[in-house]
């Protein structure tokens, strides 16, 4: 497994794959991997023929400087498990070799990034665009790999994929979750034991609203439900619950009538957690 700290390396390894005519998946990450970033690595590798991992946490996308001070890390853990699952390449940039002095362009989806999770972070998603445009024009991947748990995330790069006209195939890998339902998050580990317990109402509320619109319900009901599970934990607080039109976003209101994405944020032991599910009346 080639290890690339460099611009100019990570290019000329992907250039030397592209030379052979070899499809480049990517698979973008902010480290401290878990068994939801090895799926996306596994269908990476069914996507394309080399598998390029990137491992950056990036300051940009932080509006908490809290939230970044505390975002875990450990480098040699990760490279051992990209290692076991045969990764071809993994870029692993300092700060500067990315933001050098004097850096200032910034790419927004202007609508989307805003709205709804990105109202609760400002901010937040234009550091995402910003920094997944800067890797795509790095390494020029054929294929990129997201996952759905980060839902409004997946539909902003989508976004910003087809606007600027960029030869990337975003695709989707479905959330994986711990024996009770908690989604994996590399934040996960900064869970007290009684708030690891607690979070579980995250998934619990989306199942609960998931059985109501399986038979025919309204947006207000379903907003309802999630209110009253998630109020029902005292150790968390709803910070917010979006009900949408699923890929577009959308604004929807009254009785369900298409496929409605719910993603929600809540606080538990003063981390802050998302979960997502798609359901259909
Ligand atoms: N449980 C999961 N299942 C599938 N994909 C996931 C899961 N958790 C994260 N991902 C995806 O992995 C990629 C990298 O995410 P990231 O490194 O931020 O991990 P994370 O666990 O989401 O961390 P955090 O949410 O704490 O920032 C993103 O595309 C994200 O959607
Ligand atoms: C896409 C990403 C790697 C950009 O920093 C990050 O937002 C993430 O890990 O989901
Ligand atoms: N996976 C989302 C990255 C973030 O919360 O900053």
């Amino acid at each position: 497994m080639k290890i690339c700290t460099t611009i100019a390396e990570i290019r000329a390894e992907v250039a030397s794959y592209k030379s052979a005519d070899q499809v480049v998946a990517l698979v973008p990450t902010m480290g401290y991997l878990h068994e939801g970033h090895m799926t996306l690595v596994r269908r990476a590798r069914a996507e394309g023929d080399k598998v390029v991992v990137w491992i950056f946490v990036n300051p940009t996308q932080f509006e908490n400087p809290d939230d970044l001070a505390k975002y875990p890390r450990d480098t040699d853990r990760d490279l051992a498990l990209l290692r076991a699952e045969g990764v071809d390449a993994v870029f692993l940039p300092d700060v500067t070799e990315i933001y050098p002095e004097g850096s200032e362009t910034i790419v927004e989806t202007t609508k989307l990034a805003n709205m709804l999770h990105g109202a609760v972070r400002p901010g937040h998603f234009r550091g995402v665009t910003t920094v997944v445009t800067k890797f795509f024009n790095i390494i020029q991947p054929d294929v990129a790999i997201f996952g759905e748990k980060d839902y409004q995330q997946l539909q902003v790069i989508r976004r910003m994929v087809r606007d600027l006209h960029m030869p990337i195939r975003i695709v989707g890998q479905p959330t994986v979750r711990e024996e009770d339902g908690l989604a994996m998050s590399s934040r996960n580990v900064r869970l007290a034991p009684e708030d690891r317990q607690a979070a579980v109402v995250l998934s619990q509320s989306l199942k609960a609203a998931e059985t109501v619109a399986a038979t025919g319900t309204t947006v207000g009901d379903l907003r309802r439900i999630i209110a009253q599970t998630i109020a029902a934990e005292p150790r968390a607080k709803l910070v917010g619950c979006d009900i949408v039109a699923a890929e577009t976003l959308a604004e929807i209101s009254g009785p369900l009538t298409g496929t409605t994405a719910i993603m929600i944020s809540v606080e538990v032991g003063g981390v802050m957690l998302i979960d997502q599910r798609e359901v259909t009346p």
